[in-house]
């Protein structure tokens, strides 16, 4: 990990209005982030998007953010006007999103969507802006990329689609990738492969990865660190390798219901919880 902050979240809270009354998704969220990857794990609802949505300033309407800071280098991403919001989305920071069939444009090819892609952050004629969108598709490892460009998104699968999609994120390269469970959709060894892609690339270009995903395993195999999420708090920041030597008892949990290699075949436990967990 590099020592210089790339990203910097301090006390971070996002509350959605709704006519039943204010859900609290994300209550003080800090992390500072280094050319590293970090993962963001935790059970369904624990406040992992919402914390990747509001560094883009992707939170929905109804939803209220507030942060002592929040700054990228010297950018302060809470208070950016939508001009500036441009020339940090996309092109400084991109987000990989779960499933390709939602993300990418349906009538339009894919080849199409990687050039506009390209040229939105970069000056380049017609050209130069296909030869760059061959050479991604060429580096997600899609053996024929000439026939892919030309292909609309349904006539990929879904591995290949999301092989597009990680194309069309890093081909402005970015300083930062927010992939929020980028491969959720897929089976587990096309899940593999495409984690596979993203991981080369990330290291290759020196980029930053915030990988959200309730998948504790996977989470601690991409990256250098943890934060472990809990009815909206961090409850848990360790370093991917020490684990095992994690403390907070949601955490132990989680790590308790990972399948065992050593002929272990007893009944997987049943979470135990407390209300203080959540305490922060
Ligand atoms: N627009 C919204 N209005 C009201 N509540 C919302 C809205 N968007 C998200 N929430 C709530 O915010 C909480 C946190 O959601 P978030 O999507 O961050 O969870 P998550 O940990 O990423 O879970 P999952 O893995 O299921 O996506 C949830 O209770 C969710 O229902």
């Amino acid at each position: 990990m590099s020592n210089e902050t790339l990203l910097s979240v301090k006390n971070l809270e996002v509350t959605f209005n709704t006519p039943k009354g204010d859900v609290h998704a994300v209550r003080g969220v800090s992390f500072d982030l280094g050319c590293e990857r970090l993962g963001i794990v935790g059970e369904s609802g624990s406040g992992k998007s919402q914390t990747g949505r509001a560094i883009l300033g992707l939170t929905a309407a109804n939803g209220k953010i507030t942060a002592d800071q929040m700054t990228f280098h010297d950018v302060d991403l809470a208070n950016l006007t939508p001009k500036q919001w441009r020339k940090v989305r996309g092109a400084r920071i991109s987000m990989i999103m779960q499933d390709p069939k939602y993300s990418l444009n349906p009538v339009m090819t894919i080849g199409d969507q990687i050039i506009e892609a390209y040229r939105e952050h970069h000056k380049v004629n017609a050209k130069e802006a296909r030869h760059r969108a061959i050479d991604m598709l060429d580096a997600v490892k899609i053996r024929d990329p000439e026939r892919v460009f030309n292909s609309y998104p349904h006539e990929v699968s879904g591995g290949m689609g999301q092989r597009v999609m990680i194309a069309m994120m890093l081909i402005p390269d970015p300083e930062l990738i927010i992939a929020d469970e980028p491969t959720s959709a897929l089976d587990v060894t096309v899940q593999l492969q495409v984690m596979a892609i993203l991981d080369d690339l990330v290291r290759d270009r020196g980029m930053a990865l915030i990988f959200i995903s309730h998948d504790l395993q996977l989470v601690s195999s991409f990256c250098d660190r943890v934060l472990v999420m809990y009815q909206g708090h961090v409850v848990e920041e360790i370093k991917a390798s020490a684990l095992h030597e994690a403390k907070h008892p949601y955490t132990k949990g989680l790590l308790n219901c990972l399948p065992k290699m050593d002929g272990d075949h007893s009944d997987l436990p049943i979470l135990e919880r407390e209300a203080s967990w959540a305490e922060g």
